[in-house]
């Protein structure tokens, strides 16, 4: 089980190495606001800072943040050790997404107290602008549609199961 569970945490330190280089080329090679196009108006990278959460809600609650992703964490490392043990593959590796994701921008908070942003996308025909995101936020969001995906694949199976008895 031990070796299992490393090669889960071995993903989330992919993902955190990724993410941590990725943000440290942004802050190096561009000023804070510089934009890059990449296709046009629709996909730039734009570096931008985020001293909130998703959407930029809560704005300067540096502490709350760091104390909720400890916490948050501790929760995704106890279900990592449960869904290895279960032998879940998919679940496991939704898991270490999202622990290397948290992670990311946990280091962010912690030493600069604002997440580094850069993927950003336009779209022109709604003039919508989705907020800027990072690598950690990408390996967060799929690793909770997977968590989502699970549950619903898991909840299928059990009416198969309680429709077949
Ligand atoms: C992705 C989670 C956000 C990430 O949460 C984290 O770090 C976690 C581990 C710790 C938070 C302090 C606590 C969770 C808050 C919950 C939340 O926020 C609801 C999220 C919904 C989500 C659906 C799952 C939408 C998607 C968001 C975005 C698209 O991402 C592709 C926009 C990202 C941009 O606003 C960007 O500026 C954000 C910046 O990078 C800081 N990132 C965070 O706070």
């Amino acid at each position: 089980m031990r070796n299992k569970m490393g090669i889960y945490l071995l993903i989330s330190l992919l993902v955190i190495i990724i993410d941590a280089a990725t943000k440290w080329w942004i802050k190096s090679e561009m000023n804070y606001g510089e934009s890059i196009q990449v296709i046009g108006d629709f996909f730039r990278i734009t570096s931008h800072r985020n001293l909130g959460a998703a959407f930029g809600i809560l704005q300067n609650q540096r502490l709350f943040f760091i104390i909720i992703t400890i916490v948050i964490v501790i929760g995704i490392v106890w279900f990592l050790r449960k869904s290895v043990q279960e032998q879940n593959k998919f679940l496991s590796f939704a898991l270490s997404l999202l622990l290397g994701g948290a992670i990311g921008n946990f280091i962010d908070r912690a030493t600069t107290g604002e997440v580094v942003d850069f993927f950003d996308f336009y779209f022109a025909f709604i003039d919508y602008h989705f907020p800027i995101f990072n690598i950690a936020d990408c390996a967060i969001v799929i690793g909770v549609c997977m968590l989502i995906l699970d549950n619903l694949l898991l909840w299928r199976k059990e009416k198969k199961e309680s429709v077949m008895k």
